[in-house]
């Protein structure tokens, strides 16, 4: 019997683990870890692992005729019993330096670009756009990954073709726009807006672009209730809202630009996030979470 121990750890975020299983397999874990206002919450939400492994599972199957994917399996043997369910047994890639965001919709670091300069990521935009405004058509912001803590960078197209060459550029590009359209296509047929969203890609032994990493998931994608979408002001967030507001909130007693660590959240708190997960989940797939793995 496999445990987690037995795979030497290779990578680790603020809410996910990668360990290797051989030198062709990774496992890609998940945790129950959620951040908020840049900070790894004390609390965990149960099932919030569970929850986004199911979700990348069922996007993976849903854009695999669209292009290559990573995953191998979600139940195999070689899955420790201790993760299973929210780990993923994924091909080792040369993974590309660059984060694929495409952005359907005008906010978070995209805004503060755009009202600084009217552009974001050297791409140029209609003048008179506001927060949460629809963008006349998808585009492709990339950022390089910070380290931990730090906020990505956001970087022109032209940076991306100097760090990756021309024609891993321009297939990244072209790849993390399709796919972000077929997926915001998908998700408003289930009443989400997916305003924005960040992919990692890497390149197999045969040279074929694969889509890696987590994807569409609440954590890499911010997505938004269709119902009460208003541009001009921030839209609440799917999946962290209550967190957020209890945060914000008297009772929390918490100031986000502080030094602090926020505090533990309330268990209200905790089980509504956790259901609004398996809503997003359920309202996405048509799946019931309690079919998953
Ligand atoms: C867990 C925190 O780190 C990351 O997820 C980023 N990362 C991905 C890889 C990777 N490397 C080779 N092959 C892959 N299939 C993958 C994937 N996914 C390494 N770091």
């Amino acid at each position: 019997m496999t445990v987690l121990a037995d795979y030497p750890q290779v990578a680790a975020g603020k809410v996910r683990e990668l360990y290797a299983v051989d030198d062709d397999l990774l496992l890609f874990v998940a945790s129950d870890r959620i951040s908020a206002y840049d900070h790894v919450l004390a609390t965990p939400i149960p099932d919030k692992g569970r929850v986004l492994t199911a979700m990348s599972v069922f996007w993976f199957e849903l854009l695999a005729d669209e292009i290559g994917t990573h995953l191998v399996s979600a139940d195999d043997p070689r899955i420790p019993d201790e993760v299973r369910g929210r780990a993923l047994l994924v091909r080792k890639l040369r993974m590309l330096p660059v984060e694929a965001v495409a952005r359907g919709y005008l906010t978070g670091s995209g805004l503060i670009d755009y009202d600084r300069t009217g552009e974001v990521c050297g791409v140029a935009l209609p003048p008179g756009l506001f927060e949460s405004s629809k963008l006349p058509e998808p585009i492709f912001t990339p950022a390089t990954k910070a380290a931990i803590g730090e906020h990505d960078e956001n970087v022109t197209y032209d940076e991306v073709a100097a760090l990756l060459g021309e024609e891993d550029a321009s297939r990244v590009r072209a790849a993390t726009l399709k796919i972000y359209l077929r997926a915001a296509e998908h998700a408003e047929s289930r009443g989400l807006i997916l305003a924005d969203t960040k992919f990692e890609f890497g390149v197999d032994a045969a040279g074929e672009l694969v889509l890696a990493d987590e994807v569409l998931t609440p954590d890499s994608s911010r997505f938004w209730p269709l119902e009460g979408y208003e541009p001009g002001r921030p839209q609440p967030s799917f999946d962290k809202q209550f967190v957020r507001n209890w945060l914000l909130s008297p009772e929390a007693g918490w100031d986000r630009h502080g030094e602090l660590a926020p505090p533990a959240l309330p268990d209200h708190v905790v089980e509504a996030t956790r259901l609004r997960y398996i809503e997003a989940y359920e309202r996405i797939t048509g799946r019931a979470f309690a079919d998953w793995p």
